[in-house]
């Protein structure tokens, strides 16, 4: 389908799935909260997961896979780590016509999964550190409104596992594996994210505390969840005896993190960057970067111009640029164009006839959609100049939009305000979890309450004396707080 139907700006979320339909990412199913990833989608994922691999290889981590299902005993196993999800997991009654004995849970996350495992099998202080990733499909049965990508029921993810024997090294772990989460959003995504602390209120329940990269999404001005990295201190190792025996023959429990990013990342980036044309990519995730197209004229000598798009396409591949040639004879060349703005392709180079004389081709941009005549000698050079400026002001535009929503705020009165304007607040706070669900209860609507997105690392100076916008107490800190996902 050629051109858009809805505006970004108008209809945001008409907008979002149509963009997604139209640009071939995915394909809505019969089942409520369930979508179809086509390979638009796949190869944007497998993109990332290239980059994330290789990165936590190089921590020795090391690649599982475990069932799907967990028995209702193991899943019951940590009481307040699941209780409070409960209704969302999705359970196997029967196999055909036959009742199950028991009824079997689809992992809605794979601690319970897991870590008897690792009671079994880590014993000796040599077996540490324990790193474990899996890169798996994930079912939680949301009632909220799903969204394709940003909530759905199920979705895929990586879930990495790790024990160590100090808490030092759990910690230093979490702000590591937090660093390329920022570097998966802000380098390969070109989303602009902050790092920051989860409240008591927010965090995982069953952990010790929870990091995050926190996102924005201008058009709802709502945040959301980008990543999370969490310590869970001893909590799990007490739940399921993991233990090991220290050089001296002790025995310890171990300490433990547990991190991952979803298919969601993937759903923030098109919000961010897509415009009326349909999707933006960002280079460094586009599955193709260039699109070739012949601009064929009537007596023009058509089988020189498919010899110069074959020989661009060819150099471009062997200097590692993903392009491909739109050669098709159905289509005219200004369906064509539409059709690759539409899936975010961030380059199109045309060669037509006047190219070909003058031995240039003409390259245009998606995200601005500047032109220029390129000789096709320097080509190679002019093509990774273009696409790391993309990626660049693309990432630029993107931090300035979500910079111009921020809003510092003193006052509840001026928080109140801030939250119908749809910006991200950012808020001194006493940091007192009453005072966080008092603001909850008294920003409940049908827009969802405001919430604690996530308290900053990086804190701008806090005076003596400042008052917490909601209780008046003393201000411990600086957060940030909106409506979210
Ligand atoms: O967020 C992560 C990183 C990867 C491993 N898991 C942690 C915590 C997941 C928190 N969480 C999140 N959602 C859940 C939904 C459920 F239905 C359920 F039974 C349990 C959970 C649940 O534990
Ligand atoms: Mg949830």
């Amino acid at each position: 389908k050629l051109g858009m139907t809805f505006k970004k700006d108008e209809k945001f979320g008409e907008w979002y799935s149509e963009v997604i339909v139209n640009s071939e990412m995915l394909e809505y199913y019969d089942i409520s909260g369930c979508y179809i990833l086509r390979p638009w989608t796949m190869e944007i994922w497998e993109l990332m997961k290239e980059f994330f691999e290789a990165e936590i290889k190089k921590m020795k981590v090391q690649p599982y896979y475990f069932p799907l299902f967990i028995t209702e005993d193991v899943l019951q196993k940590e009481k307040d780590h699941v209780e409070g999800f409960a209704p969302e997991v999705a359970w196997v009654t029967k196999s055909g016509k036959s009742e199950l004995e028991a009824p079997i849970a689809v992992r809605p996350t794979s601690e319970t999964a897991i870590y008897p495992y690792f009671s079994k099998w880590i014993r000796s202080h040599r077996d540490l550190p324990w790193k474990c990733n899996q890169w798996c499909n994930i079912v939680r049965w949301e009632f909220s409104s799903p969204t394709p990508f940003i909530r759905s029921r199920e979705f895929l993810w990586q879930e990495g596992h790790t024990a160590f024997a100090t808490k030092e090294e759990a910690d230093e772990e979490v702000l590591h594996i937090l660093e390329l989460y920022r570097r998966i959003y802000e380098e390969f995504l070109a989303v602009p994210v902050f790092k920051g602390r989860k409240s008591e209120m927010e965090k995982f329940a069953g952990g010790l505390y929870t990091t995050s990269v926190e996102a924005f999404v201008p058009n709802t001005g709502r945040g959301i969840q980008g990543a999370t990295s969490h310590c869970l201190g001893q909590n799990f190792a007490k739940m399921f005896d993991i233990r090991f025996e220290d050089e001296k023959g002790k025995r310890s429990m171990v300490w433990q993190n547990s991190w991952a990013y979803s298919t969601r990342s993937i759903g923030v980036m098109v919000m961010t960057h897509g415009d009326d044309k349909g999707l933006v990519l960002p280079p460094k995730v586009a599955p193709i970067q260039v699109i070739v197209i012949p601009v064929p004229f009537r007596d023009a000598d058509t089988v020189a111009i498919k010899g110069a798009c074959d020989s661009t396409v060819y150099t471009l591949n062997q200097a590692g640029i993903r392009a491909e040639l739109d050669a098709r004879d159905n289509y005219s060349p200004g369906w064509k164009y539409s059709h690759w703005e539409m899936k975010g392709v961030p380059l199109r180079i045309e060669i037509g006839p006047r190219d070909l004389a003058n031995n240039q081709v003409r390259i245009v941009r998606r995200d601005n959609g500047a032109k220029a005549d390129i000789p096709s000698v320097d080509l190679v050079e002019h093509v990774r100049v273009l696409l790391d400026g993309i990626q660049d002001t693309l990432f630029e535009t993107a931090k300035q939009k979500r910079d111009a929503c921020i809003e510092v705020v003193n006052t509840w009165d001026e928080f109140v305000a801030a939250l119908n304007d749809k910006k991200l607040i950012l808020a001194p706070w006493c940091d007192e979890e009453e005072v966080e669900k008092d603001v909850k209860a008294r920003t409940k609507g049908d827009l969802g309450a405001a919430k604690t997105l996530c308290t900053p690392f990086d804190q701008p100076y806090l005076a003596e004396g400042t008052m917490c916008f909601a209780s008046g107490k003393p201000a411990k800190t600086w957060s940030f707080w909106g409506r979210s996902y």
